[in-house]
């Protein structure tokens, strides 16, 4: 079996974003990270983002609320980060504490800024196939996994395990636009293992631990590992029994070290993409 590393994919976006930088004048790109609380993956995913801007020689900064902070307050606290001209790009980390409507901060976002398309006009641009918006970035990074390792997507089975907005259903829409085959699994799917089985592609976005081991995997299937959990030794893990499926897939994405890394790129990809069209 053959280990996909996210570092490889992510220096080949670095590639694309500093070939982007270079007709660039004039000011950096420069992220804003907006947090309300505390919640541990929140924290990892700023850290992790902070650093990939820093590593892409790009500007970001990190905006942080109380987790108790009022309605009012944060509508007028992310009007001034969504209206300020020297911020390019904008990650909200969701989910909001449920005092905030999270709905309207969706319709507020300027869509050119929202760089991990939450806003209804970036939505509607992957599910028609418009490249001109901004998917997910993590949905996002799937494709981007596959296309840097040459594995090709047309006609193929892919099975996404998991329904969310901000990785299966886009991803779902993007895998479409590849001309994939599309299955999309949740909660109430009858006979997940089998369906599981019989993908080209398996992608796990279901956030349980080691849930999909080797006996939900197809003989000689790509499996794409895009959980972030916790293990019961406190050690990072995905929803995949990477271990399990030695002999059964041809290859998988580990966690970490897997699609995680490369989210933050496509952030990055994202930011100076909003940076060069706001200028
Ligand atoms: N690599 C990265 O950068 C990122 C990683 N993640 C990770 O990806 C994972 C998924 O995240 P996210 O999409 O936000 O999670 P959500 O909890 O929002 O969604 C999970 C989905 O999985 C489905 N699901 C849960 N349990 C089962 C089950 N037993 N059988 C079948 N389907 C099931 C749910 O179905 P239903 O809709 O029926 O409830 C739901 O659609 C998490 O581990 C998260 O940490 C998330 C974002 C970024
Ligand atoms: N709008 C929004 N979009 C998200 O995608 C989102 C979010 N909010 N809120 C929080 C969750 C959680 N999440 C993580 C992503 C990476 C790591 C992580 O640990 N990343 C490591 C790499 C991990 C690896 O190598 O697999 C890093 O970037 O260095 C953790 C958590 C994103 N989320």
């Amino acid at each position: 079996m053959i280990t996909l590393k996210g570092a490889e994919v992510s220096a080949k976006i670095r590639e694309q974003v500093d070939e982007l930088c270079k007709g660039m004048t004039g000011s950096t790109p420069k992220l804003a990270i907006v947090r309300v609380g505390e919640r541990p993956d929140d924290l990892s995913y700023e850290r992790g983002a902070l650093k990939k801007m820093e590593a892409f020689g790009l500007l970001a900064e990190s905006f942080a609320f109380p987790g108790d902070i009022s309605d009012e307050d944060f509508k007028r606290e992310f009007s001034k980060i969504n209206e300020n001209p020297e911020i390019q790009g904008i990650l909200l980390l969701r989910p909001l504490p449920e005092q905030i409507r999270e709905k309207d901060i969706e319709e507020m976002i300027q869509p050119k800024k929202d760089l991990d398309g939450i806003s209804p006009v970036n939505i509607a641009k992957v599910f028609a196939g418009d490249e001109s918006g901004f998917a997910p970035c993590t949905a996002e990074a799937v494709v981007e996994v596959l296309k840097a390792n040459e594995i090709p997507m047309t006609g193929k089975k892919v099975i996404v395990v998991g329904r969310s907005m901000v990785v299966g259903r886009p991803l779902s829409m993007l895998m479409l636009k590849e001309n994939a085959t599309v299955t999309i699994c949740h909660t109430r799917t009858e006979n997940l293992k089998e369906t599981c089985k019989q993908g080209d592609i398996l992608v796990a976005a279901v956030g349980r631990a080691k849930m999909l081991d080797g006996s939900y995997v197809g003989t000689g299937a790509v499996v794409i590992d895009v959980g972030i959990n916790v293990d019961e030794n406190g050690k990072l893990c995905g929803d995949v029994d990477f271990d399990s499926l030695e002999g059964i897939a041809s290859m998988a994405t580990p966690v970490p070290g897997g699609v995680g890394a490369v989210t933050t790129a496509v952030l990055a990809k994202h930011l100076v993409i909003a940076g060069l069209s706001q200028r």
